[in-house]
């Protein structure tokens, strides 16, 4: 089995009514409208990944995080899964930049470019909008989504999976 972690960060305005998306430049999703985040590096944690990922990707250091949710997408061969946990933040530092890899937009939550995103996006965006904690399973056959479950968790839940993350 080969799982690949990786991290999802997005930043929300004061009023909660925009959100921060990054046009992914190049690689894995290019041209697609993301949040902001990678793979971890060598004895890095989840949470300093995200840090990390998102400083470099758009120009923000994170003073508070929060772990919303995470997604599991998998695949009926099973080559090819991935984990990604989600956080959000609403209080960072910074100026939003472009980077080599990613070009910053502030979009209204009420609009968000689903048509220019990943396809099952409009299925957790909005949970993840209305900041419930969640999981999320998407199985993929080659590249047609042949099902889903999305659930909303508790504080406790979401710790403990955290936990496991960190054991990796
Ligand atoms: C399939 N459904 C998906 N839905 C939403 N988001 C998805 C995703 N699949 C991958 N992602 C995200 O795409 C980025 C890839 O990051 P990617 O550039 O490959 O990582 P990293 O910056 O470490 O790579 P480099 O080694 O620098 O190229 C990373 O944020 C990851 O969470």
């Amino acid at each position: 089995m080969s799982l690949k972690y990786f991290t999802l960060v997005f930043p929300f305005n004061i009023t909660g009514d925009q959100v921060l998306l990054g046009l992914k430049k190049r690689g894995l999703g290019e041209n697609l409208w993301n949040g902001f985040g990678g793979k971890p590096e060598k004895n890095e944690s989840i949470e300093q990944c995200a840090r990390r990922e998102l400083e470099e990707e758009c120009g923000l250091v994170a003073k508070e995080m929060t772990y919303l949710g995470v997604l599991y997408i998998n695949t009926t061969d099973g080559v090819g899964d991935i984990v990604i946990y989600v956080y959000t933040t609403r209080k960072y530092m910074g100026a939003v930049a472009e980077s080599d890899e990613m070009l910053p937009e502030w979009f209204e939550t009420t609009n968000l470019p689903y048509k220019q995103m990943y396809e099952e996006a409009p299925l957790w965006y909005p949970v993840m909008l209305g900041n419930k904690k969640f999981t999320a399973t998407f199985l993929f056959d080659n590249d047609d989504l042949i099902s889903y479950e999305i659930t909303t968790k508790d504080e406790l839940e979401m710790t403990e999976i955290l936990r496991m993350a960190q054991d990796i």
